[in-house]
């Protein structure tokens, strides 16, 4: 594919416009972003399920129609995405590499799911009940390209207490990118594109796990064979123990002083990137996080008695 690199306009799921990079050529525009990494290429299904799909393709560099939005935004917030690993914690890309960031939408027909396939990113359009198209929330899309950063370090086992923290990792980096673009950050997950008709829900919420039904504390673990072993249920523990150690606040009687997101993120990732294996299990997940703020502040280190603090108040001690 050869062409001259160009920068669009466009609509994304919301209606809000933004601006992003594509190829232009004698065909037309295509979404191809050359100046991140390998490249960042946003493909259409066409509401089948084979992916990737074909190449997206527009005729004049415009990307308004309502069914561009769906591009539009995976292709926008990938890109935000990438900057926030490189400019963030110096990672090009999610294998540190600069491999391609490949994105599909309108994958299959009302289909309220998103995904990382093991290669890739994928998003369905959502039965506009349940979800709008996936790929229109920023903490969405960081969500499955933190599963594509954990899969090439940690690689945790997708399933049990290894798999919900693997959940939850994508959940913190999903909000951790949302807040560092200011992107009407929240402690919440997927709110944007959830249940349009409904206002201030959420797929999940960081800040109070319960009220998706999910624990917040270890206690509460589910220990059932549906959903992985619970991967999206009790992510919920260290969804609650991360919002504590970014923010603060009293759990179950116990006080944890925020230290705010900066060096929460940059202690999750170490821990991500250099503590934990594909077996972790919440109590290795205590251990490693405590080396990973250790290295960093030190032992004696306000920010190392909030990371105690904040698996303590989660009951992981
Ligand atoms: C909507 C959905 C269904 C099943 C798996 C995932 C998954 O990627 O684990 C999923 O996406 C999310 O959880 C993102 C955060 C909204
Ligand atoms: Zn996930």
């Amino acid at each position: 594919l050869t062409g001259e690199d160009s920068t669009a306009t466009g609509k994304g799921v919301l209606g809000d416009t933004k601006s992003f990079n594509t190829l232009v050529n004698s065909n037309g525009s295509y979404l191809v972003d050359r100046t991140r990494g390998n490249g960042i290429f946003t493909y259409d299904a066409k509401n089948r399920t084979r992916i990737p799909g074909t190449l997206w393709l527009d005729s004049d560099n415009v990307y308004n129609a309502a069914y561009d939005g769906a591009a539009v935004d995976a292709h926008a917030y990938a890109g935000q995405t990438y900057d926030y690993f490189q400019d963030v914690h110096s990672r090009n890309s999610y294998d540190g590499n600069g491999a391609e960031l490949i994105s599909t939408v309108h994958y299959g027909r009302s289909y309220n799911n998103a995904f990382w396939s093991g290669s890739q990113m994928v998003y369905g359009d959502g039965d506009g009940n349940t979800f709008v198209p996936l790929s229109g929330a920023l903490d969405v899309i960081a969500h499955e390209l933190t599963h594509a950063v954990t899969d090439t370090t940690a690689d945790l086992i997708y399933q049990n207490e290894s798999g919900a923290i693997n959940e939850s990792m994508s959940d913190i980096f999903g909000t951790l990118v949302e807040h560092h673009f200011n992107n009407t950050p929240d402690w919440q997950v997927g709110e944007d594109i959830y249940t349009p008709n409904v206002a201030g829900d959420a797929l999940r919420s960081m800040e109070d796990p319960t009220l998706s039904g999910d624990p917040d504390h270890y206690s509460k673990r589910y220990t059932g064979t549906g959903d992985n072993g619970g991967v999206h249920i009790n992510s919920g523990i260290s969804n609650k123990a991360a919002f504590l150690l970014a923010n603060g606040g009293t759990h179950y009687g116990v006080t944890v002083a925020g230290i705010g997101n900066d060096k929460a993120g940059d202690i999750y990732y170490r821990t991500l990137t250099q503590y934990l294996t594909p077996s972790s299990n919440y109590s290795h997940f205590r251990v490693s996080t405590i080396q990973a703020a250790t290295d960093l502040y030190g032992a004696s280190s306000a920010e190392v008695a909030s990371v105690k603090a904040a698996f303590s108040a989660v009951g992981v001690n």
